[in-house]
């Protein structure tokens, strides 16, 4: 047995309910392939400003008698979607069939994470690209895929091994040996947490130079091409919207004053008791941004079709509402 989901906005009038929710169902069938012979039991679920038919009718009404079916009232939670009918179709067949779940019109919003979106954001360091993306990505319901992270990682790898910058074959060969994986807001590098780690500025110092090594950027990217494609993610990092994943449907490049993102990281750190200075800070920032810009391999810039957005005078909450509104609306 398995559940097929779905929903539908509609009107709140006895034909236009009829007529959506006899869509919805038509499209269930034929996209799953299955036959009303198929089904065991029908649930439905209106929001409470659906009230002129039952949806259940509508199927009556199309010749479809012999399934039970009930018709319930959704929550009412706050600023959720209006006049929509929610549907699970409870179906008999092999284990292994796999099912796909329905969501048309704007109930589409539901559940943009069925629609493999691929959102990418680039930008300069500290223009706000991780701590946005995660937000979006959690208002999303997408995975978020943290690219920086990962050239952090091998960093700290290289400099707990003791590995000289300039060593470029033995940095290669360790990008190609190592694991990295990002699970749950954690990075993990073979399996051990390096989460904060891998934030330190030592590492910052030495990132950009490992970044701009062409072979590592090879393995890092075909690794975030294959996460690229499982389901709809938030990537960050700065060839992303023009290397990693050139045919993401939403591309943005963030980007605020080297003083502004200076002084934004200034403030995490001394937050979290890290001792530095703002002059270090701000040159560190600026070196990273002329090594992110003039490398040979991928340089950071703006994609042609990206959305700049100036965070200069923005709250993390302007961003990623401004971001989420046109994903939302696309
Ligand atoms: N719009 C904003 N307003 C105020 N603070 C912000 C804003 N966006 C991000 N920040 C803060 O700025 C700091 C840097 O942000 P974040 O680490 O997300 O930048 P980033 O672009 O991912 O940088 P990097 O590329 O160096 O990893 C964080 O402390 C974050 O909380
Ligand atoms: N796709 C990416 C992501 C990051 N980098 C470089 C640029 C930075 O110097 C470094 C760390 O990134 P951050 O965590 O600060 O975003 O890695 C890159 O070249 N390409």
């Amino acid at each position: 047995m398995k559940a097929i989901r779905g929903a539908i906005t509609t009107e709140n009038t006895k034909e236009a309910i009829f007529h959506d929710t006899i869509s919805l169902i038509d499209e269930i069938f034929r996209i799953n392939k299955i036959k009303s012979s198929d089904v065991i039991s029908i649930f439905f679920t209106a929001t409470k400003d659906i009230d002129a038919a039952y949806p259940a009718e509508a199927l009556r009404h199309n010749g479809i008698s012999n399934i039970p079916m009930m018709c319930f009232q959704e929550m009412n939670v706050k600023k959720s979607l209006e006049k929509c009918i929610r549907v699970v179709v409870f179906i008999n067949c092999e284990d292994d069939k796999e099912v796909k779940h329905i969501y048309m019109k704007n109930a589409k919003l539901l559940r943009l994470d069925l629609l493999n979106i691929k959102v990418a954001i680039d930008g300069p360091a500290g223009a706000g690209k991780s701590t946005v993306a995660k937000e979006l990505a959690k208002k999303l319901n997408f995975t978020y895929i943290d690219t920086g992270a990962m050239y952090r990682a091998l960093t700290y790898k290289v400099a707990i091994e003791n590995i000289n910058l300039e060593d470029k074959n033995k940095i290669v060969e360790l990008a190609s040996k190592i694991d990295i994986d990002l699970k749950n807001d954690k990075v993990l590098l073979d399996g051990m947490d390096v989460t904060s780690e891998i934030r330190t500025p030592s590492i910052s110092e030495k990132v950009s130079y490992i970044s701009m090594i062409p072979e590592v950027r090879e393995i890092m990217v075909k690794l975030q091409k294959r996460l690229s494609d499982k389901g709809s993610v938030v990537m960050d990092g700065r060839d992303i919207a023009t290397v990693v994943m050139p045919d993401a449907q939403f591309k943005f490049f963030l980007t605020a004053s080297p003083e502004i993102r200076a002084m934004r990281r200034y403030n995490e750190l001394t937050s979290k008791k890290i001792p530095v200075k703002y002059d270090d800070i701000l040159n560190d920032i600026k070196k990273r941004d002329k090594n992110d810009t003039e490398r040979d391999v991928a340089p950071l810039k703006k994609a042609d079709d990206s959305i700049v957005i100036d965070t200069t005078n923005m709250s993390i909450d302007e961003v990623v509402s401004k971001m989420y509104n046109i994903i939302a609306n696309g």
